[in-house]
C-alpha cells in the first residue's frame, strides 16, 4: 500500500509534521511528492489542503489510515529542490513547514476555503440561519459571519442537525484560448470557396481568410482566428467539417510593456576583470559569492546583464533579484531590452492572475530570465546558472513575518545545488557581507570608477548650525537654494531628499546639534509621546525630556521632524517656475504610481525629483546634475546600531544619482552634525574607509558582524502576563547559554501596544552557542502547551528591525 506523508495546511506547532494517508489505488500514478491534496483531518474529519512531502510504503501508525480524498495537482507544484529548500528554511528561520512551503508558490495556488453547510433535519420556525439559506449562495458561511450565527451553526452541527463541509475556490484559473490549425491544403479551401452558395456570407468570410493564410497552410503552428465579424459558431461548425483543428492552448496575461531592445556596452577594464572571473567560476561551477562592490554609477548592472547572457548561451537561466521592483522600472527594463521575449518579472504590483501567469512561464521554461523582489528568490528555474542580488544592503530582502528569511541566504542555498556563482552588488555592502569578503568567504570584487571619463559627483556638506537659512523657511539653506535655481536657468534636474527614517522619534538640539543618548548604550533615546519620556530599546534605561540641552543648555530642543508636502510648498514658493514631483506614500499609494512619476520625471516633465528614501534608489538619469539632502541627521539618531550604516548608505546611494552621464553632478548635504562620521565618509563616498571605522564601533560595541543576534519577542492581550512571560523565558534561557552570549533586555518594544497586544523582547547577542537551536526549538515547543494559551512568540533570527 502507497502511503503519503502529508504536511496539511494548518501554520501551528502540533501540526508540524507529515501525517499519513493511504493512497487510493487509482490515485497511486498522480500521489507523487510536491503536489496538492485534499485530506480528511481532525476529528471532524473535514477537508484541508495539504502537501505530499514524500511516499513510503508503510505507515507507523497504528490506527487504520484515512484515504487521500483528492489530488489537486496533475503535475507537483514543488519539485524536488523546493522540497529540500523548504526543509532547511523552516529549520534556519524557525518556522512552520506549511508557512515556508507555501511562501514559495505565487498566492494562486494558496486555496481559499469556503465553508458551506447543509441541513440533516429541518430548521425550526425562525431560526436565524434561514436568512443564510434564503442567499442566493444557498449555506455559504461568510468568511465575516456574525458571531451568534456562528455559534447557532455551531450548536446544530453538535447536535446533528447539519454537517459543514469546505470547498476550496481556486481563485485563478489558468487563462486559455481556442487556437486553431488548418487542416486542408490551400488547394482543397479553393475548391470549398468555389462550391459553397453564395449567400453563405459567414463561410465565405472564413474561406476567404483561410486561403489569405497560405504560409500559414501546411505548417503545424497554430493560431488566433480573428476576422472581423467572423461569429464563433462559424469557426466551431468549421472544425466539425474538418476543415480546420481547433485546440485550447494556455494564454498568459502579459503585464509587460513594449521595450527597446538594447546590445552590450563595451565593457571598462574593471568591468571586464570582474566579469572574467565571475565567468570562469561559471564555466568550472563553482558556487562561489562575490560581493561586488561598485561604486554608484560603475555599471554593476552592465556587469550583471554579461554574467547573465553567459548563462543563457550556456543553455543556463538567471535570476536576478532587487530590493523593490516599483522604485527600479529602469532596472528591469534594462534586463527586458538586453534579452527581450525571456525575462518574467515577479514582484508583488502584479495582480493574483499575472503573478500566476508569471510563475507558470518560469515553471514551463519559458523564461530563463527571473527578475524580482524578495520572493522571487524562489522562482521555479531549472538549471540556474547565475543568481544576482542587487543592492544587496537593502533591508527589505529580510522579510519580517513567518517564515523570517534573508533572500541572500536563500540564493546561496540554492547555489550550493546548482554549483553556480552568486553576484552580490552594492556601492555601499552590508558590513556583514563585507566582513564576510574580508575573511574569504566571498570573493571580493571592487568598481573604483565610473565608465570612461565620467566623473563622481563634488559632494558638499552644509553646517545648518550656521548656514543662512531662508527667512521663515528653517529647512533650506539659501546655498542649496541658490543650486536649485541654477540648474533651472541651466535646464537641468535635481533630486531632493527628504530623509523621514526617524521622523520625529528623537530629540536633537537645534542649536549645537546635540541629540540624546542612552547613557549605557552608544545609541540615541526614543522619544515616547504617550509617557512623554526617552528610553533606550537595548537596555531599557528612561529618563524624563530635558527642557534644556545637556550640552549647550539651549532651550531650543525639540523633537525633530518635517514633511514633504510642507518643503514642496516651500520650494514652490521660492522658485515659482520650477515643476516640482512629489514623491512619497501619498503619491504613490496608486498603483503604478512610483513608476509613472519616475517615467515623467525621466521624460522632463519636471525639474525636481522630490522625495523620501525611495528618490535614492536606482535613478539613473543622464541631465540629473544636482542632488540635494534636506535633513541627513534623522537617520543618524534611530535606536538601532545600524543607525550610522543606513545612514551612509542612503547618503552615498542618492549621492550617486547626480552626474551620471557626461554632466558635472555635485551634491549638497544640509546637516547639523557636519562632523559625523557616517555623513563625513559620505560625501567623500569612502566605503572603504567607512567599513573600517564602523566596524571598530561594532567590535567595541559588541554588534554585528562580531555577534550573532536573535531576537525574541513575546506578546499577551495583558501587559503584565507578557512581562512575567518574558522573564520566565529569560530565566530558562539563561543557564542554556555559554558565558560568552549576552542578553540584552528584557525590554518592551518601542511600539509596546499594537492592536490591544503588548510586546517584549529580548535580544541574545553570541559567537558560538551550540545548545541554543535546541533551546530555542523547545521553546517554541513550550510555548504552544495549554498553559501558554494567549501567548504568541516570535524568533527572527539576524533581526533588521530591533523595535
Ligand atoms: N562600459 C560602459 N560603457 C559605457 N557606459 C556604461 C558602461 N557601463 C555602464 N555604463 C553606463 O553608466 C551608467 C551607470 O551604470 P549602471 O547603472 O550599470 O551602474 P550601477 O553600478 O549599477 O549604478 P548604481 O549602483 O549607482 O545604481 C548607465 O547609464 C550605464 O548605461
Ligand atoms: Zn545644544
Ligand atoms: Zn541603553
Amino acid at each position: 500500500m502507497a502511503v503519503a506523508q502529508v504536511i496539511i495546511d494548518i501554520p501551528a506547532q502540533q501540526t508540524n509534521r507529515p501525517f499519513d494517508y493511504e493512497v487510493p489505488e487509482n490515485l497511486t500514478a498522480l500521489a507523487v511528492p510536491g503536489v496538492r491534496v485534499l485530506v480528511p483531518f481532525g476529528r471532524s474529519g473535514h477537508l484541508r489542503q495539504g502537501f505530499i512531502w514524500r511516499v513510503v510504503d508503510k505507515s507507523d501508525f497504528a490506527g487504520q489510515l484515512k484515504p487521500v480524498a483528492r489530488i489537486l495537482d496533475l503535475d507537483p507544484v514543488l519539485n524536488q529542490e523546493m522540497l529540500a529548500l523548504a526543509k532547511w528554511l523552516a529549520q534556519d528561520t524557525f518556522s512552520f513547514l506549511i508557512s515556508c512551503l507555501q511562501t514559495m508558490l505565487p498566492s494562486a495556488l494558496r486555496a481559499n476555503y469556503q465553508r458551506r453547510f447543509h441541513l440533516l433535519a429541518p430548521l425550526a420556525a425562525n431560526d436565524p440561519l434561514q436568512a443564510l439559506l434564503d442567499r442566493e449562495d444557498s449555506g455559504l458561511i461568510p468568511d465575516n459571519i456574525a458571531a451568534d450565527l456562528l455559534a447557532e451553526i455551531k450548536r446544530l452541527e453538535q447536535k446533528g442537525q447539519l454537517t459543514i463541509d469546505y470547498q476550496i475556490s481556486q481563485k485563478t484559473k489558468i487563462k486559455q484560448e481556442k487556437v486553431f490549425k488548418t487542416s486542408l491544403t490551400s488547394d482543397q479551401y479553393q475548391g470549398l470557396r468555389q462550391s459553397v452558395r453564395a449567400n453563405a456570407k459567414q463561410q465565405l468570410l472564413l474561406l476567404d481568410f483561410l486561403i489569405a493564410q497560405a504560409p500559414f497552410v501546411g505548417n503545424s503552428a497554430t493560431w488566433l482566428v480573428k476576422v472581423p465579424g467572423l461569429k464563433a459558431a462559424t469557426l466551431s461548425q468549421a472544425v466539425k467539417k474538418g476543415w480546420l483543428a481547433a485546440e485550447e492552448k494556455e494564454v498568459y496575461r502579459q503585464p509587460l510593456t513594449e521595450v527597446t531592445a538594447t546590445t552590450p556596452k563595451k565593457l571598462t577594464s574593471e568591468q571586464q576583470a570582474a566579469f572574467t572571473t565571475i565567468i570562469k567560476s561559471m564555466d568550472q561551477a563553482e558556487h562561489t559569492t562575490f560581493l561586488l562592490e561598485g561604486v554608484t554609477g560603475s555599471g554593476k548592472t552592465e556587469v550583471y546583464l554579461d554574467a547573465m547572457q553567459h548563462a543563457l548561451a550556456a543553455g543556463q537561466t538567471a535570476l536576478m533579484l532587487v530590493p523593490e521592483i516599483s522604485l527600479t522600472p529602469q532596472m528591469v527594463e534594462r534586463v527586458q531590452g538586453r534579452f527581450p521575449g525571456q525575462v518574467a518579472v515577479l514582484h508583488s504590483g502584479l495582480s493574483v492572475g499575472e503573478r500566476y501567469d508569471e510563475w507558470r512561464r518560469i515553471e514551463r521554461g519559458e523564461a530563463q530570465v527571473v527578475v524580482g523582489a524578495r520572493s522571487a528568490a524562489f522562482a521555479p528555474l531549472k538549471k540556474i546558472g547565475i543568481m544576482i542580488l542587487d543592492e544587496e544592503h537593502e533591508s527589505s530582502y529580510k522579510q519580517e513575518d513567518m517564515p523570517r528569511y534573508h533572500a541572500r541566504d536563500v540564493l546561496l542555498k540554492r547555489a550550493e545545488t546548482y554549483h553556480c556563482p552568486v553576484i552580490l552588488g552594492s556601492a555601499t555592502p552590508s558590513l556583514e557581507s563585507r566582513a564576510r569578503a574580508q575573511k574569504g568567504r566571498y570573493q571580493l570584487l571592487r568598481l573604483t570608477k565610473r565608465p570612461n571619463t565620467i566623473q563622481m559627483p563634488q559632494v558638499n556638506v552644509i553646517d545648518m548650525r550656521q548656514a543662512d537659512k531662508i527667512a521663515g523657511k528653517s529647512d533650506l539653506s539659501k546655498q542649496l537654494v541658490d543650486q536649485l535655481n541654477l540648474r533651472l536657468e541651466r535646464h537641468e534636474q535635481s533630486v531632493l531628499l527628504l530623509n523621514r527614517r526617524g521622523y520625529a522619534n528623537f530629540v536633537l538640539c537645534r542649536d549645537c546639534g546635540h541629540v540624546i543618548k542612552c547613557p549605557n548604550c552608544d545609541i540615541s533615546l526614543t522619544l515616547h509621546r504617550d509617557t512623554n519620556s526617552l528610553k533606550c530599546h537595548y537596555c531599557g534605561h528612561q529618563e524624563a525630556i530635558p527642557s534644556a540641552c545637556p550640552q549647550c543648555h539651549s532651550q531650543n530642543i525639540r523633537s525633530y521632524g518635517s514633511g514633504t508636502q510642507k518643503v514642496e510648498q516651500e520650494i514652490q514658493e521660492l522658485l515659482p517656475t520650477a515643476r516640482i514631483l512629489r514623491m512619497d506614500v501619498d503619491t504613490t499609494a496608486r498603483k503604478g504610481g512610483h513608476e509613472r512619476i519616475i517615467k515623467q520625471f525621466g521624460a522632463h516633465q519636471a525639474d525636481i525629483l522630490l522625495g523620501t528614501q525611495m528618490v535614492a534608489k536606482g535613478l539613473d538619469f543622464p541631465d540629473v546634475t544636482l542632488v540635494g539632502v534636506i535633513n541627513a541627521d534623522t537617520s543618524l539618531s534611530l535606536p538601532d546600531f545600524r543607525a550610522s550604516e543606513r545612514t551612509f548608505q542612503l547618503l552615498t546611494q542618492v549621492s550617486g544619482r547626480a552626474g551620471r552621464a557626461d554632466k558635472q553632478g555635485e551634491v549638497f548635504i544640509q546637516t547639523y552634525n557636519p562632523e559625523n562620521y557616517a555623513i563625513q565618509l559620505a560625501s567623500a563616498q569612502n566605503y572603504e574607509a567607512f567599513y573600517q571605522k564602523e566596524m571598530g564601533i561594532r567590535h567595541q560595541g559588541g554588534y554585528p558582524p562580531y555577534y550573532y543576534t536573535i531576537l525574541i519577542s513575546v506578546n499577551h492581550r495583558q501587559e503584565d502576563q507578557a512581562v512575567q512571560k518574558i522573564y520566565q523565558i529569560q530565566n530558562w534561557l539563561q543557564p542554556q547559554l555559554s558565558e560568552a552570549a549576552v542578553v540584552l533586555g528584557p525590554t518592551a518594544r518601542m511600539i509596546t501596544r499594537i492592536n490591544n497586544q503588548y510586546y517584549y523582547q529580548l535580544i541574545i547577542k553570541y559567537k558560538s552557542e551550540p545548545r541554543l537551536l535546541k533551546a530555542l526549538q523547545t521553546l517554541i515547543m513550550k510555548m504552544q502547551s495549554k498553559t501558554n494559551r494567549g501567548f504568541q512568540l516570535r524568533v527572527d533570527r539576524e533581526p533588521m528591525q530591533f523595535m
